[in-house]
């Protein structure tokens, strides 16, 4: 796949707090699917095979190989990848909907490969939520009581489930469809009730199984829209998949690559196209448009002698998009100052080598 040229809002990624409890934290992951799968992390020698070697020698498909990340509270943490790189696999192994082969997942601290049944059936009511590709609504329930599912399950009485069911629907802007059936509705405002499904249990951790892939552009494009929105407005920890690369960039705050089942990079959009880990991830970003994913620490300098200090200030994470007006219209330098700190300074040069496409030359 080549990604398509798109516009892409300014990225999500400004730093979270990286020393927070992660929400979500994973360590030296592996899914292996075939016979006598657990051989395969323990061994030295299949571990350093690629994936058809692997198939060849032991009949067995290394999904998921060796992935360490950390999701931060709050923030929407999105794997990306083409088909078949293991993203899939990847997060349905934070749920244990599959069953990992090796390595370690914590949720909120508590070690998720030792949950009995009961445990993991508490933890998929309570604290974390699905949405899926194809919205795996009730077609005999209304839209109301799709919503309430989850909430009828956990054994909320019917009042307050209406309550609150009705309280999300109006969230993700589908109120006065109460009453309509999944048949009824379009594909985007189904992905709503989907929406409001997962959040009507107040969980922790919404994951995300490329929720807009079926949708038609406009539509999906409405869709990431109300995930921005609706992220601001109740601050979810979020896990996206997609194979999107643009969807990525407008979603995420940080974005991990997988290829082959490995991490190839885990990063913000500006890490991404900023300073890309290999010739794949360069590829990947070749052709977003610079100067709205870029940001100001990315292209700041240190201040000369001959730099006049006294200009305007802006923040580290502002995107060159969004300060280009400021910088051009500045008679001095720009200086990126956080908490009362002076990183660097960004003038015309700086900003005209992004619109140039020779931002870091020389
Ligand atoms: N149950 C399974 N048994 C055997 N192999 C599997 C199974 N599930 C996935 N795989 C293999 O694991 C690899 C990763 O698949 P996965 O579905 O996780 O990738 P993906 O990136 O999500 O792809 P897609 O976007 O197409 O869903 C693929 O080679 C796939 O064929």
């Amino acid at each position: 796949m080549t990604p398509t040229r798109t516009e892409v809002p300014p990225p999500r990624g400004t730093a979270r707090d990286a020393s927070a409890t992660p929400v979500v934290s994973v360590r030296n992951l592996w899914k292996v699917f075939g016979p006598k799968a657990e051989r395969v992390p323990d061994s030295e020698e299949l571990r350093g095979l690629t994936r058809r070697e692997l198939l060849d020698r032991t009949g067995c498909t290394a999904a998921v190989r060796a992935v360490d990340f950390d999701v931060r509270p709050g923030e929407v943490f999105v794997v990306m990848g083409l088909s078949g790189s293991g993203k899939s696999t990847l997060v349905r192994c934070l749920t244990r909907l599959v069953e990992p082969t090796a390595g370690r997942i914590e949720f909120e601290g508590e070690d998720i490969r030792r949950a009995d049944r009961a445990r993991l059936r508490e933890l998929r009511r309570s604290k974390f939520s699905m949405v899926f590709q194809h919205f795996g609504l009730l077609p005999h329930r209304q839209v109301l009581d799709n919503v309430a599912f989850g909430l009828e399950i956990r054994g909320t009485g019917r009042a307050e489930r209406t309550r609150r069911a009705r309280e999300v629907v109006e969230l993700v802007g589908l109120a006065g469809y109460e009453h309509a059936y999944p048949d009824q509705l379009s594909g985007g405002m189904q992905q709503r009730v989907g929406l409001a499904r997962a959040l009507a249990g107040d969980p922790d951790v919404l994951f995300f199984d490329e929720p807009f892939s079926a949708l038609d552009p406009l539509i999906r494009r409405d869709m990431q829209n109300e995930v921005v929105r609706l992220h601001r407005e109740v601050g979810k920890t979020m896990v996206f998949i997609t194979h999107d690369l643009s969807e990525a960039l407008r979603l995420g705050d940080r974005i991990l690559i997988m290829r082959d089942g490995r991490t190839v990079q885990c990063g913000t959009g500006d890490d991404l196209v900023g300073a890309p880990a290999d010739d794949y991830v360069r590829s990947f970003v070749k052709d977003v448009p610079r100067g709205d994913v870029l940001t100001l620490r990315r292209i700041m300098r240190a201040p000369t002698d001959d730099d006049a200090l006294d200009g305007p200030e802006l923040g580290p994470h502002v995107v060159v998009r969004e300060a280009t007006r400021a910088v051009l219209a500045a008679e001095k330098p720009v200086k990126v100052v956080e908490n009362g700190e002076l990183l660097g300074i960004v003038g015309d040069e700086e900003i005209l080598a992004v619109v140039a496409g020779r931002e870091g030359d020389g």
